[in-house]
């Protein structure tokens, strides 16, 4: 069952010539129980994806749905199963964490004071001091807090470990890979630490050029884009002509749905290059070797290289 759900969603602010449209046909499907990070660019759009995944921005065209409900029109009841850590702890500026945390706890049935407790004691969060005072890492402890504090069946972060220092990070990671593991939570967050979303993550999403161009397993991704290292004994460069090799600048398609190996990038001096395929097929990488007339090694690449890669 799918827990969030985009389909065709398309986003653009301002208007005449300040019009940009962000979103540009976002499909992307959140299943019950999975752990999904969002990673693309600074400014692909990740925070407006998320807003208008949950409804704090409406859709210009699509269907954004949260717990199969229209996320623009959510019910109250769906509303008490989410929880969401936005990029910055905005409002609020003048109570302390305790005033927060009562305040927040006042429009939630499930509202835990224990599990909340120890949160703020693993956090080692000061409840007397006023959040405009804190710095952005102990802010976003407080914006944390305050998300998981109901024990939400989906929670939706946007870069919620960017001001935490290492070991904060680490800590926080193990809370969500726990709440996953004890209560099927969902989770949905974006990220630019590639390290720290393959730690808890299962699937992966790469937003680019406003649509999602790749969205599915890790492990699967992993070993569907490679890099060939390929040493020849002709000019490398001639070929890439005959054979019309271009960089593949949008990969607009996902991994299920186009099967033929594709060129994202390559690279070749003389005799020697590096190519970037996606869908690897070891039997192409044959024929390749045939045409190249050429040695050819497959390099596993970590998933930093891939988002570099398919950002190139
Ligand atoms: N309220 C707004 N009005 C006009 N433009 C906006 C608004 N909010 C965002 N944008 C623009 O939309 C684009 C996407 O912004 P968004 O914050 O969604 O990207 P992001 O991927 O989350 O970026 P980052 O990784 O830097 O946080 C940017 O070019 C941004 O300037």
């Amino acid at each position: 069952m799918n827990i969030l759900s985009l389909q065709n969603v398309h986003k653009a602010y301002g208007k005449f010539s300040q019009h940009k449209e962000v979103l540009k046909g976002v499909d992307l499907e959140l299943k019950q129980g999975s752990v999904m990070g969002l990673i693309g660019a600074n400014g692909s759009g990740k925070t407006t994806l998320l807003k208008t995944a949950l409804g704090l921005l409406k859709a210009d065209q699509g269907q954004a749905q949260v717990f199969s409900e229209n996320s623009w029109n959510m019910s109250a009841d769906c509303k008490q199963k989410l929880g969401y850590v936005a990029q910055k702890l905005d409002c609020f500026q003048w109570m302390t964490p305790k005033q927060l945390f009562d305040y927040t706890g006042a429009f939630y049935q499930n509202w835990d004071k224990n599990k909340v407790a120890d949160l703020i004691k693993k956090m080692d969060v000061d409840l007397k001091q006023k959040i405009s005072n804190m710095s952005e890492g102990q802010c976003q402890h407080v914006s944390i807090i305050q998300a998981l504090g109901h024990s939400p069946e989906l929670i939706v972060l946007d870069e919620p470990v960017a001001s935490l220092d290492p070991a904060a990070r680490r800590s926080f990671v193990k809370e969500l890979i726990d709440m996953n593991l004890d209560n099927q939570t969902s989770i949905l967050f974006s990220t630019h630490i590639t390290s720290d979303l393959e730690r808890v993550a299962a699937e992966v999403a790469f937003l680019k050029s406003g649509k999602i161009c790749y969205q599915g397993n890790i492990d699967d991704l992993k070993e569907n884009v490679v890099r060939l290292l390929i040493k020849s004994t002709q000019s490398l460069p001639e070929i890439a002509t005959s054979l019309e090799l271009t960089n593949s600048l949008a990969l607009t398609d996902s991994l299920e749905r186009t099967k033929n190996p594709e060129v994202i990038h390559h690279d070749f001096k003389g005799q020697h290059g590096r190519m970037t395929v996606k869908n690897f097929d070891a039997h192409q990488m044959v024929m390749w070797q045939k045409e190249f007339n050429a040695e050819i090694t497959v390099e596993a690449l970590s998933l930093e290289d891939i988002f570099l890669e398919l950002n190139a």
